[in-house]
């Protein structure tokens, strides 16, 4: 009953074979490539593999990428999977998604959300709580104690925000700097910058959200760069290097039993 579980981001695909399509199955293998090395999994970190009984993926990354993902596994031997890919609904392992167009919200934050409420609830009663995705874009949304997403913010990651700062100026081509509380040089600005952008939207979602539910809210964050985030945040989090996949399996057991 092995189970591939994968999460095409706008920088990174990542992929992880369980044992089992259930919360708590073991994990036997994992990686992440750049969106421009898809066309190695095959014969790179792919073979040799147990051939997967399931898939079910999230994508945000564009149809482009979702068909060179199939291209891949139609090229390994023995494998007869169908590939599935997560839709966000308008209810789903108990949350349920407060957006305008419930499918127009990013599969891996629906996914996230699935993931994190489920990690809260194994640890103990039901607060509200924020997920923290720190990718090539940064989401910070909010659910309520009975598990309705009540909406999140946008921001851009760090590699965006230094980005833009670069192309639309003439004078910050600089390295990368250190997080100070009071930068003086234009590396740590920036650096610095970034950090604190991400670490106040944080903040101020923690202010809504405890406003909203009067109680204080759990902090759930993940990401390629979740660990960059981590000594400059204001309120306690925990940090999950698997949540998406977390949230895959959760989804998982609930379509295959
Ligand atoms: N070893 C690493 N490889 C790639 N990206 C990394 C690494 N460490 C930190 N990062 C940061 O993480 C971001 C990518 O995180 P990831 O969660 O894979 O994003 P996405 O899901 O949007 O593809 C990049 O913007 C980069 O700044
Ligand atoms: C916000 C995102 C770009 C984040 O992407 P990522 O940083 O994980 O690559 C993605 O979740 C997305 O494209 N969302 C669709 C729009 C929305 O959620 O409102
Ligand atoms: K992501």
């Amino acid at each position: 009953m092995t189970f591939l579980a994968i999460d095409i981001g706008n920088t990174r695909l990542k992929w992880a074979m369980y044992d089992d399509h259930r919360p708590g199955a073991a994990l036997l293998a994992h990686g992440a490539e750049f969106l421009e090395h898809i066309e190695r999994l095959a014969e790179g970190c792919w073979a040799g593999l147990p051939a997967p009984t399931r898939m079910l993926g999230c994508v945000v990354a564009g149809d482009t990428a979702k068909r060179r993902v199939h291209d891949q596994i139609e090229l390994m031997l023995g494998w007869t999977l169908e590939p599935q890919w997560v839709v966000p609904s308008v209810e789903e392992a108990g949350v349920v998604n407060g957006y305008d167009h419930p499918s127009r919200l990013g599969a891996d934050r629906w996914v996230a959300m699935i993931g994190a409420r489920h990690q809260m609830l194994q640890q103990g009663p039901a607060r509200p709580l924020i997920v923290v995705m720190v990718g090539t874009a940064v989401t910070v949304d909010a659910l309520d104690a009975e598990g309705n997403f009540l909406g999140g913010l946008i921001i851009p990651g760090h590699g965006i925000m230094l980005r833009a700062l670069e192309g639309g100026t003439a004078g910050l081509h600089v390295p990368t700097g250190e997080v100070r509380l009071f930068p003086k040089n234009t590396s740590d600005a920036l650096t610095s910058g970034g950090t604190y952008a991400i670490a106040g939207a944080v903040e101020r979602m923690y202010q809504h959200l405890s406003q909203h539910c009067g109680a204080e809210p759990a902090c759930i964050m993940a990401g390629g760069a979740g660990w960059k985030m981590a000594p400059s945040m204001t309120r306690p989090f925990q940090l999950l290097d698997n949540l998406i996949f977390d949230g895959l399996l959760v989804m998982a057991q609930r379509r295959w039993g």
